[in-house]
């Protein structure tokens, strides 16, 4: 038998929503075998962020080899990054690993307002890692970041997708979360050419903790499969609908989407004791 292969390159989130923790349950859930590269390791819940320890760039790039010159890997995510050194050490593996099938999430802010990127390192990701990317995932306030503008309307996210396409990154996808004021939630896919619009409904909960996570590992379990970025891209639209739709009601504050509810389906409800 033979199974697909997904690596995550992200930090890891210790209340288990958002992080290395949501892209292995993703990838899981979407019948791929998933592998991680560990940038630095949080203390969180889903009150917010209470620490941040980064792994030096050496421990990242020892990972990553470990896992390129053996397994090997048919699609890698990144995600939490942290700094420039992280940036420029897993933009050489990519290169060296001749890896095309780069998912790059430009992880900077968690929901609570703690940084997960440091300010300095948002050049490296423009001019070290955008370039190498097959997708990019940015929210409303990361495309802002990344390319200047003000994000007030869908044309304000087509130039935004335009100016990112530009950097080098084969497709944009510029996820909808963030437009508060919106029930109709739209996210755009650009692929240089074509625009294609994904809506749906605005659910009203406050558990969205690592939805931007888990979005990006679906793109990535997809396109490791041998699927296109449409197709991709529409299968993770639905499995975080239903992430969100089911979700758990863990913790006090942001709670996790729920990463069983996509195929829970097809495999009949849990059996919860
Ligand atoms: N309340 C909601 N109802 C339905 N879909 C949502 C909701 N919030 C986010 N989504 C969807 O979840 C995905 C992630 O979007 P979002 O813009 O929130 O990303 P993000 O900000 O990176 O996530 P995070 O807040 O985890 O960092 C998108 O497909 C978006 O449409
Ligand atoms: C380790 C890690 N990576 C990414 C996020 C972003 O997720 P969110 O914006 O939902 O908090 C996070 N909180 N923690």
């Amino acid at each position: 038998m033979s199974i697909s292969k997904a690596l995550t390159i992200a930090g890891s989130d210790s209340g288990g929503g958002a992080g290395i923790q949501a892209d292995l349950k993703t990838f899981q859930e979407l019948n791929v075998y998933g592998m991680s590269a560990i940038t630095a390791v949080t203390a969180q819940n889903t009150l917010g962020v209470h620490g941040v320890f980064p792994l030096t760039a050496d421990a990242v790039v020892q990972q990553i080899e470990a896992i390129g010159s053996d397994i090997g890997a048919d699609a890698i995510k990144t995600g939490m990054l942290f700094n420039s050194e992280i940036i420029e050490a897993v933009s050489e593996q990519i290169k060296r690993f001749n890896w095309s099938k780069v998912i790059v999430d430009p992880v900077m802010i968690a929901k609570g307002g703690a940084s997960l990127l440091q300010d300095e390192a948002v050049e490296a990701l423009k001019n070290h890692l955008l370039p190498l990317a097959l997708v990019v995932t940015p929210n409303i306030p990361e495309a802002e970041v990344l390319t200047g503008l003000n994000i007030l309307n869908l044309d304000d996210r087509q130039t935004a997708a335009k100016i990112l396409h530009s950097f080098g990154v084969k497709n944009v996808v510029i996820k909808g979360g963030h437009a508060e004021n919106e029930e109709q939630l739209v996210d755009l896919l650009f692929d240089g050419t074509e625009f294609s619009y994904f809506t749906s409904e605005r659910i009203h909960t406050k558990n969205t903790h690592g939805t931007g996570c888990t979005f990006a590992a679906a793109i990535t379990a997809e396109i490791a499969k041998g699927k296109s970025i449409y197709h991709s891209a529409e299968t993770a639209v639905a499995f975080i609908r239903e992430a969100i739709k089911e979700d758990l009601k863990l913790g006090q504050g942001h709670g996790p989407t729920n990463h069983w509810a996509y195929q829970k389906k097809k495999r009949g409800p849990l059996h919860v004791e």
